[in-house]
């Protein structure tokens, strides 16, 4: 829309990307000259910047907190864009000096190649409402990809907790998220992970609000539809194209540590301090953890072979 953009980066990053132009596809992205953004290799940028945009993973939340603590100015604003729902809170308790504000990002985006990245699923950016926030919206509806500002986040991000617990599941399977929910096999060990956290938020009393066309108390059950019929409606809906993959599979191919401990291991606090079992998701962060310590990461669990690891 015309601001100017900072991006901080790593040498890799950079070095994948190349001379551009960034291609972004998807939704209403398009090609973006890369003379357009002012590329940074160091955090010292972060003194430059009116509004930081946070999107990084969860396990770089400390030393991104670090560097805003050494170079930003204080009181500016930082608006967190990780999937979680702790990471606002840890901000906040770590940068007093900084107003910290709320985002969940609802859809996927993938790397396609080295400077192309794609959107693959559908679903508006939502921000807690401030000034600087409802600013942000006017300066971006213009592009067509507006975000909607809502009064409180917290609820929001609960429910997108909710839908990244297919995360484990994904990166265990090694498919793209679309070949995966195909098969009934997956979709009946996310409608289990999804039926004990619900159970866990009822027994925990946590407020959530459903993000997505569906409720996923209804999307439970309708994961154990047939797969002519599932394939037909529920996938539809959530107009995933054949490139989307969660970003914890993404990880996990990658041989880097994963955000499961901000993702299911909430649910796992929620369970012990509610004093609610939920064997699935706990067997699955262990999985998890497993996976990452070894030497080569197994991906390619079968629905089959992954239910029986689960007990189901
Ligand atoms: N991918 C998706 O579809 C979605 C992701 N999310 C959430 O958004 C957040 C970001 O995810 P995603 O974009 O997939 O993450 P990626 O891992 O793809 O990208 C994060 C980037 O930030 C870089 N980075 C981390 N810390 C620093 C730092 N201190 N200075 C400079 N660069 C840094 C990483 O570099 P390096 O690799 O070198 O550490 C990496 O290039 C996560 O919380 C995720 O759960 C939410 C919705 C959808
Ligand atoms: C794919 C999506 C949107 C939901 O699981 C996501 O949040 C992720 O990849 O982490």
């Amino acid at each position: 829309a015309g601001g100017r953009i900072g991006l901080i980066g790593r040498d890799a990053t950079w070095a994948q990307i190349g001379a551009g132009p960034l291609r972004l596809t998807g939704g209403t992205a398009a090609d973006t000259d890369l003379s357009l953004l002012d590329l940074h290799d160091s955090p010292e940028a972060l003194s430059e910047a009116d509004l930081i945009v946070l999107t990084l993973k969860s396990i770089g939340l400390e030393r991104a907190i670090e560097e805003i603590r050494a170079y930003a100015a204080e009181g500016t604003p930082i608006l967190c864009l990780l999937n979680g729902v702790s990471a606002v809170e840890q901000l906040g308790a770590a940068l007093p000096a900084h107003p910290v504000i709320a985002g969940m990002v609802p859809f996927n985006v993938v790397w396609a190649s080295g400077n192309h990245l794609h959107r693959s699923s559908a679903g508006q950016l939502k921000l807690e409402r401030t000034p600087v926030s409802t600013a942000l919206a006017e300066i971006i509806a213009p592009t067509g990809a507006p975000a909607e500002l809502q009064d409180a986040l917290k609820p929001i991000q609960y429910g997108k907790l909710l839908l990244n617990l297919i995360n484990p599941i994904n990166a265990l399977s090694g498919l793209p998220l679309h070949a995966m929910l195909c098969q009934s096999g997956y979709r009946r060990i996310y409608a289990a992970t999804l039926r004990e956290a619900l159970r866990v938020y009822d027994e925990a009393g946590v407020t959530w609000q459903t993000v997505g066309p569906l409720s996923p108390r209804l999307v439970q059950w309708l994961l154990r539809l047939p797969d002519a019929l599932f394939n037909r409606t529920l996938l539809r809906l959530q107009k995933l194209d054949p490139a989307s993959m969660t970003s914890m599979a993404v990880d996990l191919a990658a041989g880097r540590p994963t955000e499961i401990d901000a993702i299911t291991g909430e649910i796992l606090r929620l369970a012990a301090a509610a004093d609610c079992p939920a064997p699935i998701n706990s067997a699955l962060y262990d999985l998890i953890k497993a996976q990452e310590a070894a030497p080569t990461p197994q991906q390619g669990h079968s629905a089959a072979a992954l239910a029986q690891l689960l007990r189901l």
